[in-house]
């Protein structure tokens, strides 16, 4: 398979594996790119389908992954994934973050599969999309110089006193129903990253998205829906509204920040959220 490389240092841990991922690379023939800017991947991405590349490979986080995989949907080209970000939602709901040797592993000897893609006001995601507290949180943590889990959380700290709960209003497929939504993601995997399990029973090839909206934090249910969100519970907690369909249209009072796999947009008060099944092939370890 003609192969390409498209590695994000400023992701995670991405420049301790660049050495390792170069010297593979090498051995396959494959040239490996670096990104210069953000949104730089989805060009470079562009370039290997333009060159012929079968199996475009994103080195970075979820971002890195959403830009390269973006300009995959649709194609025959399939995407690789050498996660090494600070979250890494999709690669660790697909068992393929760990270890570099297991990351390249699964390229040698996975299969590429097929997997559903969202679309959230015109723009792509593969992992989550969403609004309201984790929509500010991102654009917060993308404006730093340095990043990291640590970094993520004591932003999160400060963002969780920054934002309050919206009213929305939410039409799943027929359905409408009103919530007071502090943060709200429409899914496609089942986690937010670091194993945060914000829809725990969701799968990447059902043809579905799964919504959930957490109600504001308290002093209260910040403990319990942090033990439920590690423990795969939140769908149950209090408070918490849980849907699933094929698209969702969501109507909040002001426009604001939405994300799509971290990556942050500008959107109105009215978001649309449709699914693409089957729209993107990725490498999978073998069942
Ligand atoms: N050369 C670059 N300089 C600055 N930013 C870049 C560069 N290349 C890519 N980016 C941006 O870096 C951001 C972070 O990338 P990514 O999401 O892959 O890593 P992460 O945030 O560490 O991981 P995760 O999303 O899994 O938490 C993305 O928004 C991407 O557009």
């Amino acid at each position: 398979m003609r192969t390409r490389f498209i590695v994000n240092r400023r992701s995670g841990r991405a420049n301790r594996v660049l050495a390792g991922v170069r010297a593979f690379a090498a051995q396959l023939g494959a040239a490996v790119v670096l990104t210069e800017r953000p949104r730089h991947a989805r060009d470079l991405a562009t370039t290997a389908l333009d060159d012929g590349c079968e199996l475009i490979v994103a080195v970075g986080g979820d971002g890195t992954m959403n830009e390269v995989g973006s300009a995959l949907i649709g194609t025959p080209a399939t995407l690789g994934l050498i996660p090494c970000g600070s979250g890494d939602g999709l690669g660790r709901f697909l068992g393929l973050h760990g270890s570099l040797s297991h990351s390249l592993e699964i390229l040698c000897s996975g299969r590429p599969r097929p997997i559903d893609t969202g679309v959230a006001d015109g723009h792509p995601f593969i992992n989550l999309a969403g609004l309201g507290f984790e929509a500010e949180l991102g654009a917060r943590f993308n404006r730093l110089e340095r990043r990291g889990f640590l970094r993520y959380l004591s932003t999160g700290a400060r963002t969780l006193h920054a934002c309050h709960s919206q009213r929305c209003t939410i039409t799943a497929d027929d359905a409408q129903v009103n919530v007071d939504a502090f943060t709200l993601a429409v899914a496609n995997s089942a986690q937010y990253g670091n194993n945060a399990l914000i829809a725990p029973h969701a799968r990447v090839d059902d043809g579905q998205l799964d919504l959930c909206a957490l109600p504001a934090a308290t002093w209260f249910n910040v403990l319990p829906l942090t033990l439920r969100l590690f423990s795969g519970t939140i769908d149950r907690a209090s408070g918490v509204v849980h849907r699933r369909g094929t698209r969702f249209v969501v109507e909040r009072p002001a426009p604001g920040p939405l994300h799509t796999d971290g990556e942050i947009h500008e959107a109105g008060r009215t978001v649309e959220f449709a699914i693409r099944p089957a729209s993107l092939r990725i490498m999978c370890p073998v069942p």
